[in-house]
């Protein structure tokens, strides 16, 4: 039988709440189809920095980077600074030092969730954003030049990094394209009227899009792809992007499905693999129970997959559809959170989702 050690890194503020029913939802999974999963949790992230001095551990990092998998709550807290004033955000150091380039960050309309926008298009609406996750401008992070009269920070993309990003994208393309049953398109989505880098960087994609004939290849602009995300998202397939650029975008399409609590992502790299709700800690809902589990519940459904694509067998991705389908028709079936104006906490989401399960 399979067996698989999953790091659980809960984190801070809704991190670990949201984590219990996303682990609750995978441990009912594992039971009915026998997945072998060990989860072992560790201490990570801001509270642990207040209290040890540390917020990710060369101990903790080892146990994480020498599991199957990662699954992370959320890190961070508004009012734990560093001495330079920065926010701890363990979660970039595993990025940055397990190469976890490709930032997954599907968005997909859940059936009876209400949405904001009213054309009924939106209902259809599923896509994904692919946010480079270990460059662009956060590869500046702590090495910025910072004076009393200027600050400076650079924006780095790697011929190897964009290249495999290029190659995530229409992989995923020519697999989506396969499952949704329609053509596969890549919208790289950059600056490159202003920045030569970006001009460089479709050349890049232009070269890995030469050998998918099959998938179409285009770019936007990341500021007119703002206005089309709100305008119609509904004609979006896979959009590869830059790191600063991709986490502001993600926010914005969580926004269109429903908000943070329906946003789940996974942060890939060639050996290792991280996976989070794109959300944060949320220190205004923190320690009420009302914070949406759904994003942790999918992410949970990715790393099932994930883990079958790496000889894990079909059972787990079996297990995944299940999660997703459950998600659905808990929906479908009334269930409401607060943050889409329901009263069902995040333990009653992950009864309801599980319960679903069948
Ligand atoms: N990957 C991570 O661990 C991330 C950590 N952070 C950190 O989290 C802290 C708070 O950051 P914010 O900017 O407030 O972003 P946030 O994502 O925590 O919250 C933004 C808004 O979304 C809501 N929200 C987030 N997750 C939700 C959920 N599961 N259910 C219902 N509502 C939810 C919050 O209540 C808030 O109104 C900061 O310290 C930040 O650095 C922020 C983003 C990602
Ligand atoms: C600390 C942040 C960079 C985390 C974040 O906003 C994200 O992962 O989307
Ligand atoms: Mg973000």
């Amino acid at each position: 039988m399979n067996s698989f050690e999953i790091a659980v890194l809960g984190g801070d503020g809704i991190g670990p709440e949201v984590m219990e029913a996303g682990l609750a939802v995978l441990e009912a999974v594992d039971q009915r189809h026998k997945l072998g999963l060990r989860f072992s949790s560790h201490r990570a992230g801001a509270m642990a920095y207040r209290d040890t001095g540390e917020d990710l551990s060369e101990e903790v990092f080892a146990r994480s980077r020498d599991a199957d998998a990662i699954l992370l709550g959320a890190m961070g807290w508004p009012g734990i600074r560093r001495d330079d004033g920065t926010e701890l955000a363990p979660q970039i150091t595993l990025r940055m030092r397990l190469g976890l380039f490709g930032g997954v960050r599907p968005i997909r309309a859940i059936p009876g969730v209400p949405l904001p926008l009213r054309d009924p298009r939106a209902a259809k609406m599923d896509f994904v954003i692919l946010r480079e996750s270990t460059e662009g401008l956060f590869f500046s992070k702590d090495k910025g030049l910072i004076t009393h009269e200027m600050a400076e920070e650079t924006l780095r993309l790697t011929r190897p990094t964009s290249l495999a990003l290029a190659r995530m994208s229409f992989e995923l393309a020519g697999e989506r394209a396969a499952r949704l049953g329609r053509p596969g398109r890549v919208t790289l989505v950059d600056k490159a009227n202003v920045f030569r880098a970006f001009a460089w960087l479709r050349e890049v994609f232009g070269e890995v899009a030469a050998e998918h004939p099959g998938i179409v290849f285009d770019a936007h602009y990341v500021d007119a792809m703002a206005l089309d995300l709100i305008r119609r998202p509904w004609d979006f397939d896979v959009l590869p992007t830059e790191n600063m650029f991709g986490d502001i975008l993600s926010d914005l399409a969580a926004g269109l499905i429903g908000g943070m609590g329906f946003a789940p992502s996974a942060d890939l790299g060639a050996e290792h693999a991280v996976f989070q709700p794109s959300h944060g800690t949320a220190p205004d809902i923190a320690g009420k129970g009302l914070a949406n589990p759904t994003a942790m519940i999918l992410s949970g459904a990715m790393m099932l997959e994930w883990l079958a694509l790496r000889g894990g067998g079909d059972a787990l991705r079996a297990a995944a559809g299940e999660i997703r389908a459950a998600v659905d028709q808990a929906f479908a079936e009334g269930l409401r959170t607060p943050d889409i104006g329901g009263s069902h906490g995040t333990a009653e989401v992950g009864r309801r989702v599980i319960a679903a399960l069948g």
